[in-house]
């Protein structure tokens, strides 16, 4: 069994309202383990976002602890958290957020202005199927190259972890199916731990874990034994 890469202990993320407490979400335990593909799901307004934020050190606990790689990023102050951010962090968005103004390559070579130790750009480009398209920008490219770049970008700061939300939500099922199938690969072949939200139940079988988020609790955390290909998913 891999290591735990990340852990949370009695966490809990609250928002004052008025002169009520809200909690976004409360008594979350939870185990990722390096090299998992996880899937986060749950209806509109559950918790989701907030989960991911808080694995991305995006936002901060109210409650509890998040231990990555065996340290409390809820006892860093604001600059410990940013470079938790920029070394181990990678995030996808559902509508890739791409700069308009400059072609793929540069999209993901950007990386390298920004953060050290970067990867190759031109190699991260080619292992998401996109050699052919480093000088094309963003509104010449369909969906799912924009989404592919935008994986690539993630990918260049080499991320422990892979944080995707709502990745395929603006793409049709066959092109959505692809970059699934890449987000897989990059879980089983590179150890990426990737960690998805969707609302949508069929990625439940793809994943190694699935964590269903209800009324702002984790209402429960399964195994999959046999995922199944990206490939076969169907919604
Ligand atoms: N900054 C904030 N201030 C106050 N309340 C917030 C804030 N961010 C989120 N919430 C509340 O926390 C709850 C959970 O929100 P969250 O975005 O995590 O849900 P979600 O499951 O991702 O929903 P969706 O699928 O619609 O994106 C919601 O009720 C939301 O209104």
């Amino acid at each position: 069994m891999a290591e735990p890469i990340i852990e949370f202990k009695e966490v809990a993320k609250s928002y004052q309202r008025g002169d009520r407490i809200f909690y976004a979400l409360r008594h979350v335990n939870l185990t990722i383990h390096e090299g998992e593909m996880v899937v986060i799901l749950g209806p509109s307004g559950a918790g989701k976002s907030t989960l991911l934020n808080l694995l991305g050190g995006m936002d901060t606990a109210t409650e509890g602890s998040i231990i990555f790689e065996g340290v409390d990023i809820t006892k860093y102050n604001d600059n410990q958290l940013t470079q938790y951010r920029a070394k181990n962090v990678g995030v996808v968005f559902q509508f890739y957020n791409l700069i308009p103004t400059l072609t793929a390559y540069e999209n993901v070579a950007l990386m390298k202005e920004i953060e050290e130790n970067t990867l190759d750009p031109k190699k991260c480009m080619e292992a998401v199927g996109l050699g052919e398209h480093f000088h094309q920008f963003p509104a010449q490219m369909s969906g799912g190259e924009q989404q592919r770049t935008s994986i690539a970008r993630a990918l260049a700061k080499n991320p422990k972890l892979l944080l995707c939300d709502e990745p395929t939500g603006a793409l049709d099922t066959e092109t959505g199916r692809g970059v699934l199938e890449l987000l897989q690969k990059m879980s089983s072949e590179s150890r990426h731990t990737v960690i998805m939200v969707t609302h949508n139940s069929s990625f439940a079988d793809i994943a190694n874990k699935v964590i269903r988020v209800k009324n702002g609790t984790v209402e429960s955390i399964t195994i999959n034994q046999k995922p199944i290909n990206a490939n076969e998913v169907s919604w």
